[in-house]
């Protein structure tokens, strides 16, 4: 079906401004002020069915009057990539009332929509409600496809350019009288006869989402096929029709449906300046965000690890209720340009309890990261629980069940409240002892019926699924922090110390059972604020001392939190170090801190070595009877 010839549209030069007055269907494109100045009402949920069929152009009802639009998924799968969340932010902004005194918004007619998009989910809904509203449709291949499938009314862009698509799709929209169309300035006089000459008519309303470059990258796709999902034509008009905002709307992602929905039926067929200035701040959000997975990409490819110019990109997962403390506010974004890795917090699917705080993210993440340090495959169940960011129980046992109760057993006191991590899923019987504690969240690979049955209630544990561990491989992207004025960048501090890769630097070497201990602990270690000082016992730790200013108070308080626990678990003075192994996540600057965890029982030590006093250390262990590697890597944490 052609489109309206350019004599025949609104658009024609019989309608341009300053020459004949105001026709008819110009009114979308004068002032508010000639305009009935409704506000737009909140969003409504999108829950009825599609509006009944219909003459074509037949207009949009009154709010009072319209059926709800049809519902439509609040999901999309493009932009963001499949790990992140999808969210709702049109729908929740134009939900949130006006700020009192705030300008009526100026309200834009919609009669001719161009859709192109890859995400095709609720497509046809969307497409049917505009159609049935008396919206023109213009619409590339493959969704042009879609929409005459469902019997809709449409337009190819190759028709009404006059130009094929070519070159396998790299040129489809690229072309003046889309692009003229998109960004034309509906009252200015110049530009009105500019785009009558050229025939090129308007689009009111842009639905585009891009070829899915971060799901392309995510499944290992070879360099060529990632190049080819670079998405050229659709930023460029999404880009435009933002720009022009002012008389154009833009929707970006399908989870914005809705809200588009609702604003043209509250309004006949019109949307309001503050939907379509919102929808144009989220669609230049999410080009950024895609030009930064596209740059990480190509710098991947070229080899660059800290580019001139790095981007990054998060889209909102949720907001907070405060950050750290309840003065400061927050919010919590999933990673969308590549660099956030999988199967983490930020990608964990929550089946249970409270909101997450952020103290309880922060933590979560801390204990996640500790708890994947394990493998199954090899090291057997593993349970963490975090307090504030430092492991208070970290240990592995022949069941889910034995390794969380063993790692309870290190601090029971500090455990209360704490966050639990499983390298493994919950069992019944695991869910059951975990239970019994107090604890603020659990995160696992998954929980199975019989645990989900157990652990429901405990109704304000906040459960947290990864679907899996992430994967261990060299690529655990980088970490970021904020410092005042920029971020600092490193990558995932993957060392891990092996019985073949440790040096023996005592006349004793330690026997099996201390390596295990010791390869253990230095695992562990790492994941304590610095200073940090670990004692281990039998595949369990046995005392920490975290964040520490000297590395010999962190030592001696290791000992004394170990014997505190240990006392009040009735056991012997002295019996949970006596025989442990100890790990120190930098060399020890002075024999001070050597001799406390040996006066503590000790018999064995992991550090990285490197002090100018090693010699120093080295003799005080022999003398009493330990062994020490040097693992040759420092493990701080800040
Ligand atoms: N090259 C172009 O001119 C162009 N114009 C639109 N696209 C993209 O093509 C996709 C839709 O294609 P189709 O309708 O054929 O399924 C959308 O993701 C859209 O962003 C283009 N493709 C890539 O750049």
């Amino acid at each position: 079906m052609p489109l309206a010839a350019a004599t025949a549209d609104p658009w024609s030069a019989a309608a341009r401004p300053g020459r004949t007055g105001v026709p008819p269907l110009m009114a979308a494109f004068v002032p508010a002020a000639a305009l009935p100045t409704r506000r737009p009402p909140p969003v409504r949920a999108a829950t009825s069915s599609a509006p009944a069929g219909g003459a074509a152009r037949r207009r949009l009802p009154r709010p009072s009057r319209c059926a709800a639009p049809p519902a439509v998924a609040m999901t999309s799968t493009n932009p963001p990539p499949s790990d992140a969340p999808a969210t709702a932010p049109a729908a929740e902004a134009a939900a949130a009332p006006s700020p009192p005194g705030a300008p009526a918004p100026t309200m834009v007619r919609v009669r001719r929509a161009l859709l192109s998009v890859s995400d095709k989910t609720s497509l046809v809904g969307m497409a049917t409600y505009l159609s049935e509203n008396g919206v023109e449709l213009l619409s590339t291949g493959g969704t042009a496809a879609a929409l005459r499938a469902a019997d809709l009314p449409v337009v190819d862009v190759a028709d009404y350019t006059g130009f094929p698509e070519m070159l396998d799709g790299r040129v489809k929209t690229l072309h003046p009288k889309v692009h003229g169309g998109l960004l034309g300035i509906r009252d200015s006089a110049d530009h009105v006869d500019a785009m009558a000459a050229a025939d090129i008519l308007p689009i009111d309303l842009v639905i585009v989402n891009l070829y899915p470059f971060g799901e392309t990258v995510a499944r290992g796709a070879p360099w060529a096929e990632c190049v080819e999902n670079v998405d050229i034509g659709g930023p460029a008009m999404v880009r435009a029709a933002a720009k022009n905002h002012s008389h154009v709307t833009v929707v970006t992602d399908v989870s914005q449906y809705a809200a588009v929905m609702n604003e043209l039926a509250d309004n006949d067929c019109s949307t309001g300046s503050r939907l379509r200035l919102r929808l144009a701040a989220e669609a230049y959000g999410a080009m950024a965000a895609y030009d930064a997975a596209v740059a990480r990409r190509f710098h991947q490819q070229a080899g660059t690890a800290f580019p001139p110019v790095v981007t990054w990109a998060g889209a909102l997962k949720q907001t907070l209720r405060y950050g750290e403390n309840p003065h400061q506010a927050a919010a919590f974004y999933a990673d969308v340009s590549g660099g956030g890795g999988s199967r983490g917090v930020a990608s964990a699917e929550q089946i249970q309890g409270k909101e997450l705080s952020y103290n309880n993210i922060s933590d979560t993440d801390a204990a996640w990261a500790l708890a994947a340090e394990f493998d199954p495959a090899t090291d057997g169940p593993a349970a963490v629980v975090v307090k504030h960011a430092n492991p208070c129980g970290v240990a592995t046992g022949e069941t889910a069940e034995a390794a969380f109760t063993r790692a309870l057993a290190c601090d029971p006191l500090s455990a209360f409240g704490g966050i639990i991590a499983l390298n493994v899923a919950v069992d019944k019987a695991a869910a059951e002892a975990i239970a019994g504690l107090f604890a603020e969240v659990l995160i696992a690979p998954d929980v199975s019926g019989a645990a989900a049955e157990v652990l429901a209630k405990k109704k304000n544990l906040r459960v947290l699924l990864t679907g899996g561990l992430p994967p261990r491989d060299a690529a655990a992207g980088l970490l970021l922090k904020s410092v005042s004025g920029g971020f600092l960048l490193q990558g995932a501090d993957t060392a891990v110390a092996s019985s073949a890769s440790v040096r023996v630097v005592t006349k004793r070497a330690p026997t099996d059972a201390e390596m295990r201990d010791l390869l253990f602990a230095n695992r562990i270690v790492k994941h304590v604020k610095s200073n940090a000082i670990l004692f281990a016992r039998d595949g369990r730790a046995v005392g920490t001392g975290a964040g520490q200013m000297s590395r010999v108070d962190a030592a001696r308080i290791a000992a004394w939190k170990a014997g505190e626990t240990g006392r009040e678990a009735g056991e012997a003075e002295g019996a949970r170090t006596a025989g442990s192994v100890v790990a120190s996540d930098a060399f020890f600057p002075f024999a001070d801190g050597l001799v406390a965890v040996a006066d503590a029982g000790a018999t064995a030590v992991i550090q990285p070595g490197g002090s100018k006093r090693d010699a120093e250390v080295i003799a005080a262990a022999d003398e009493r009877g330990m062994a020490m590697v040097f693992c040759d890597f420092r493990t701080f944490k800040h």
